[in-house]
């Protein structure tokens, strides 16, 4: 421990220095403010060109006055005292004073790095690490690390006990803890990993890989943000609770540039929030649903016309059912969509038709081309070619799959009778309640195979338009639109992204790897999971084969995270004893934390199931400041959800899968003896294990359920 007045004596040092980053914070502001307003104020001056070029710069404006208020709490917590005796303060953002010297580094500069990596076997010039810890304006401890003893003046002072401990032990409240004042070395080579490429990160539970990926995406963003910002950057999370979670944190690094979509979303219009039962996710999961669908977007209309009779001029033309289909099939070839060749397909009915009518020898036939005006001007014709051949939506064709009949016939020789099975039942929901979020992906597969309807282009209208030399009339708020668009508006549909960050990435299926791969054909990847935490219970090489494939051929570089900061050691042992019984040679990650208390076990009789978990979430309500997460089994959400209703915000109910990536103070594990039915479910025990922080209490009715 250090003498506290050398520390109150640092801590006024390093007072002066903090306020005055803020003083010329607020100069900053007031001047971002003004240009903001000056330039509403600002009207019908200048040519259209200035005028466009002002809005963009009242955009930047806006943008950095934006920033400067995110990140004001904390702006500055580092200093980095280097051999030869210059300064750096580390913070959140780069500030400059009048003079254009830098007053606070960007974390994300070259300059910067050597906060996160010098050490003491390796200072990389810095003599003293500072880490600066403050509550708005006022600084409040300081944590130092002696790195290079020989080369510190003989006046240096050195304080503190451990700034990365001191931190964790804080309560995380809600959300996630924001760690970029103790970034870590081993974090900091993944965040700092060559922009190109495919970053992979792995490690296990509570190493910091969603917190490393975000930081990455952060740091991509400002290390090259014309080439991050412009493409964009797309972060895949599992579920819609796990994206919302990481969502307060991307702001809070100061980038609104990212696009953030759950599996269940990523296709726009379906926000997909149902989950299969393991089996069915293992099939629809599957690359061999591809040739399913295939043969399904192949496939005659369900109640479609089954013969077409046209009487015409005293004659009567036919097609019959046969003919039909070998018309569809001539126009479809393997490899053709749907939805753009309807046209071949019509002009397979009106070849046929005509030769019909030639061989009829039909009195008064006209020019084949007057012969085809004068069907298409027919309504009962239009009508037949409408059911016949109607615009497909990929819903519409994966409905198809609840019939029986149809699903046998497209599965057939491509999954096994037993399979066929239990996929069988698992698009019935599909009208009533939207796709599951394994669906999803065979939707985009879907869209894939079938390609759009071809439609006129669109005219969009630009407000940067100028005619004939007059600029047309645009609105103050129209061009102001426009400066922002060309920063970062997409349209729903956005595919080239510059970067994709995938998370949790052990439970993306190979028909989920093909959807975010085709988001991703020319973008850098950042591939962070942990393979022991999968629920994915089909083949693993499958799963490998199609990350690959996502992947392509770029260049790949590996980090592997090796130091657990979320859970107490004691919690992390009772995680990882369960793993440890399939995966017995696992290596596993080292708890840094001990809080010497042991999670507590309780076994209850089913009566009485619902009054002992409500009674222990109330007692973790009063051990613990944060979040708590009553974890329940998939199917018994809503029945446990009624059994702590009522109780304040913080105590959150999730289903064991929806508890992948999420972090709590304090969990109730209800029923833990559900999840050991198999080794997708130990894994899956494994993730609920591993979520809390502070306080673990699994309660069951089996007292035996530990694998
Ligand atoms: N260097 C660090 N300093 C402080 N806190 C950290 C650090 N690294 C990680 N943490 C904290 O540890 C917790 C776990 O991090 P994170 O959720 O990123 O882990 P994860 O590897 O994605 O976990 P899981 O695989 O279990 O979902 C978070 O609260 C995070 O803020």
């Amino acid at each position: 421990m250090s003498d506290p007045t050398v520390l109150q004596q640092e801590i006024a040092v390093e007072q002066q220095h903090v306020d005055r980053v803020y003083a010329r914070l607020t100069e900053l502001r007031r001047d971002a403010s003004r240009a903001e307003k000056e330039g509403y104020q600002l009207a019908g001056v200048g040519t259209f060109g200035a005028l466009v070029e002002r809005d963009a710069m009242v955009y930047h404006a806006a943008r950095r006055r934006r920033a400067l208020d995110t990140e004001y709490e904390g702006l500055v917590f580092g200093r980095l005292d280097l051999r030869g005796g210059a300064t750096h303060y580390v913070g959140r953002m780069g500030i400059r004073d009048e003079n254009s010297q830098p007053l606070v580094v960007d974390w994300r500069a070259p300059a910067a790095a050597a906060f996160y990596r010098a050490t003491a076997a390796e200072p990389l010039g810095v003599v003293r690490r500072r880490m600066i810890q403050s509550s708005r304006e006022r600084v409040t401890g300081i944590e130092d690390d002696l790195l290079d003893p020989d080369s510190a003046p003989p006046d240096m002072r050195v304080v503190g006990d451990g700034a990365l401990l001191a931190s964790l032990s804080k309560a995380t409240g809600h959300g996630m803890r924001d760690i970029v004042a103790t970034i870590q070395r081993e974090q900091d080579d993944a965040i700092r990993s060559p922009a190109s490429g495919v970053t992979i990160v792995t490690g296990g539970p509570g190493t910091g890989k969603t917190a490393v990926a975000l930081h990455r995406a952060a740091y991509l963003l400002y290390s090259d943000r014309s080439r991050f910002a412009g493409g964009g950057i797309l972060v895949v999370g599992p579920s819609g609770v796990f994206v919302e979670y990481i969502a307060t944190v991307l702001p809070s690094l100061g980038e609104d540039t990212a696009t953030l979509r759950s599996l269940g979303s990523l296709m726009p219009g379906y926000d997909a929030t149902r989950v299969d039962p393991g089996p069915v996710a293992a099939i629809k999961g599957s690359l061999r649903m591809r040739r399913v669908l295939e043969r399904a977007s192949h496939d005659a209309v369900p109640d479609g016309p089954t013969e077409l009779r046209l009487l015409y001029r005293g004659a009567l033309l036919r097609l019959d059912a046969r003919q039909l289909d070998d018309l569809r099939r001539r126009a479809l070839p393997r490899g053709a969509r749907r939805n753009e060749v309807r046209g071949t397909g019509f002009d397979r009915v009106f070849d046929a038709l005509w030769q019909q009518a030639r061989q009829l020898k039909v009195t008064g036939l006209p020019e084949k081309r007057e012969f085809e005006a004068e069907l298409a001007d027919r309504t009962d014709f239009r009508e037949f070619l409408k059911a016949w051949w109607p615009r497909f939506t990929p819903m519409r064709v994966l409905r198809w799959l609840a019939n029986p009949g149809r699903l046998r016939r497209y599965a057939n020789g491509l999954l096994s009778r037993e399979e066929i099975g239990t996929l069988q039942g698992s698009f019935d929901g599909l009208g009533e309640h939207g796709p599951t979020i394994a669906d999803v992906a065979l939707l985009d597969e879907l869209d894939e195979l079938m390609g759009r309807p071809r439609q006129p282009a669109r005219k969009t209208k630009n407000p940067f338009h100028v005619r004939d030399g007059i600029q047309e009339v645009s609105t103050y708020a129209d061009r102001q639109a426009a400066a922002r668009a060309q920063q970062v508006q997409r349209d729903e549909d956005y595919r080239d992204f510059a970067h994709v960050v995938v998370d949790e990435s052990q439970d993306v299926s190979p028909m989920q790897w093909r959807m975010i791969g085709r988001r991703g054909s020319y973008a850098s990847w950042t591939v962070v999971g942990d393979p022991a935490q999968t629920a994915w219970a089909g083949d693993p090489a499958e799963l490998d084969r199609s990350r690959d494939r996502a992947l392509g051929s770029r260049k790949r570089n590996s980090y592997a995270l090796t130091t657990n900061y979320r859970n107490s050691a004691e919690i992390f042992a009772v995680a990882a004893s369960v793993i440890r019984t399939i995966m017995p040679d696992l290596p596993l990650p080292s708890a840094v934390r001990s809080t010497g208390v042991d999670p507590v076990d309780l076994v209850a009789e089913p009566a009485a199931l619902a009054d002992v978990v409500r009674e222990v979430t109330e007692k973790q309500l009063t051990e613990v400041d944060g979040t708590i997460g009553v974890i329940t089994p998939v199917p018994r959400r809503e029945e446990m959800a009624g059994w702590v209703a009522g109780l304040p915000e913080r105590v959150q109910v999730v289903t064991a899968l929806e508890a992948k990536g999420m972090e709590y103070d304090a969990v109730v594990l209800v029923e833990p003896g559900s999840l050991t039915r198999d080794p997708a479910g130990i894994r899956t025990l494994y993730v609920a294990l591993s979520r809390a922080t502070q306080r673990l209490t699994t309660v069951g009715t089996d007292p035996r359920w530990h694998p």
